[in-house]
């Protein structure tokens, strides 16, 4: 059963919104030794990581291409149908959000414009540890190759138990993706981020994954870009007595069966909300076979029971759920009050795993509180702004006592003298 709380005072809310997190420095250490180690051994330093913590001997570490090319024929036709209709709404959802150029006169002869332009080259993690999320492909590759990337590089490990999934490699030649590299954890991260010989060092790394993984974003994003750190999944159900005991229970237990470190948390306004919750969890769990993540994830799960909406909003929002889901009477008037989650499920019949794999939202969302201030991964993540200007003579003219009285008052004078050498006929002739 999970715990539950009953109307906890606000003071106690920081500490019920804290996530599993073992002791991150033991985490950053570890992840530190791995990134050194590739920084100096480069491929090398892979093989004995794949060996390490993986248990496969990797010979070569970038598929061929007729290894690519021979993963279609393992991939079911039921499952190459449900990808095109996911990648279809992907897609779709993607190319409405691509970002427009701006182009304005701000007055009369000042002219400003603002461009997207794509990353160049772009990494992009697959996570493979407890399960072959090929989903992830679709997510990061689909909107790659909507804005332009023009090198696009996958990296998803191979494992004793599996060898890369036929269905990642299938996705990433739906994507257009050239080249898949077998390699996962903080060792793919830092081989993307430093380049290897198999491994293209790239300007901006995307992706989920395990807390080593989301570590090693973290620590090189000072030396490149990273999407965000989007670690263990997590899910928070807000319900009422309107909501569904078993629809609750399947959400919760969809997130629990990602990994032991995964959380789900339930808000309602009673405990007798809480407690047909708990019973549907316990209904459900025996039919799954995911159980021993399951039960580790529920064992730090819990139910929140606040029964005024107001508070149940202002716990969400403290939260900051990677995912949140609103199963309760006028769910709009909710979410529309929502103001910190990755991603929110609105309604009785909009489950989680629609957004994990087709409704067309991306599922790459900010876990553990990012969500207060990061976004999921979308078209903007994967383009830079250039902002450009032209001034004419006119322009700069009727700017000029602006900029110069600004840079004067910061006693900036080359750069009031770069505007009057312009404007002051005489100050050209003078020089
Ligand atoms: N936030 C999101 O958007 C999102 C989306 C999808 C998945 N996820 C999360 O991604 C995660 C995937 O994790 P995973 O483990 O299945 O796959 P993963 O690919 O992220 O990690 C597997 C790798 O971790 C490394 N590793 C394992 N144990 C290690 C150790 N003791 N020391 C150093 N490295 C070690 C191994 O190299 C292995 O290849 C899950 O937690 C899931 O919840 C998050
Ligand atoms: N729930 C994950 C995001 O946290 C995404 C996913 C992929 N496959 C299934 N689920
Ligand atoms: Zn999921």
């Amino acid at each position: 059963m999970i715990t539950t709380v009953i109307n906890p005072a606000r003071n106690e809310w920081a500490a019920l919104c804290r996530r599993n997190t073992p002791d991150d420095a033991d985490i950053e250490e570890a992840v530190g030794r791995i990134i050194d180690d590739v920084a100096s051994r480069g491929d090398e330093a892979l093989r004995d990581m794949a060996l390490r913590y993986d248990g496969v001997k990797l010979a070569d570490i970038a598929l061929r291409a007729d290894e690519i090319a021979a993963a279609a024929d393992r991939v079911s036709d039921e499952v190459k149908q449900a990808i095109a209709v996911a990648a279809d709404n992907i897609r779709r959802f993607h190319i409405a959000q691509q970002p427009r150029a701006v182009d304005l006169e701000v007055m009369p002869g000042v002219r400003c414009l603002q461009r997207p332009v794509a990353i160049e080259r772009v990494g992009l993690y697959i996570p493979g540890g407890q399960a072959p999320l090929f989903s992830t492909v679709l997510m990061l590759g689909i909107p790659a190759s909507i804005a332009g990337c023009r090198h696009k590089v996958l990296c998803t490990p191979r494992t004793s138990v599996s060898d890369i999934a036929p269905e990642i490699i299938y996705a990433a030649t739906v994507c257009g993706i050239d080249r898949i590299c077998c390699t996962g954890g903080a060792q793919a991260i830092a081989a993307m981020a430093f380049g290897t010989d198999s491994v293209p060092a790239v300007d901006k790394i995307f992706g989920p994954g395990n807390r080593y993984v989301t570590k090693a974003k973290q620590l090189l994003s000072r030396r490149v870009a990273i999407d965000m750190p989007a670690g263990p999944s997590e899910v928070m159900v807000m319900a009422d007595h309107t909501s569904v005991a078993e629809f609750v229970a399947a959400d919760m237990l969809s997130q629990a069966e990602h990994g032991p470190d995964s959380q789900a948390i339930l808000v309602c306004d009673s405990e007798s909300t809480a407690r047909r919750a708990a019973e549907a969890i316990e209904r459900l769990r025996p039919r799954l076979s995911r159980s021993g993540s399951i039960d580790r994830s529920l064992s730090h799960s819990r139910a929140i029971v606040l029964p005024d909406r107001s508070d149940m909003v202002d716990f969400a929002n403290t939260y900051a759920a990677e995912h949140l889901i609103i199963s309760m009477e006028r769910p709009w008037e909710i979410a529309d009050a929502i103001t910190s989650a990755g991603s929110v499920f609105v309604g009785n019949y909009s489950p989680e795993s629609a957004g994990d794999y087709a409704s067309g939202t991306n599922h790459t969302l900010p876990t553990a509180g990012w969500a207060r201030s990061m976004s999921g991964v979308n078209m903007d993540s994967f383009y830079r702004k250039i902002t450009y200007q032209q001034l004419t003579p006119e322009g700069l003219a009727s700017l000029a006592p602006s900029i110069t009285a600004m840079a004067r008052a910061e006693r900036l004078d080359a750069h009031a003298l770069a505007v009057e050498i312009r404007t002051h006929k005489q100050l050209l002739e003078y020089v």
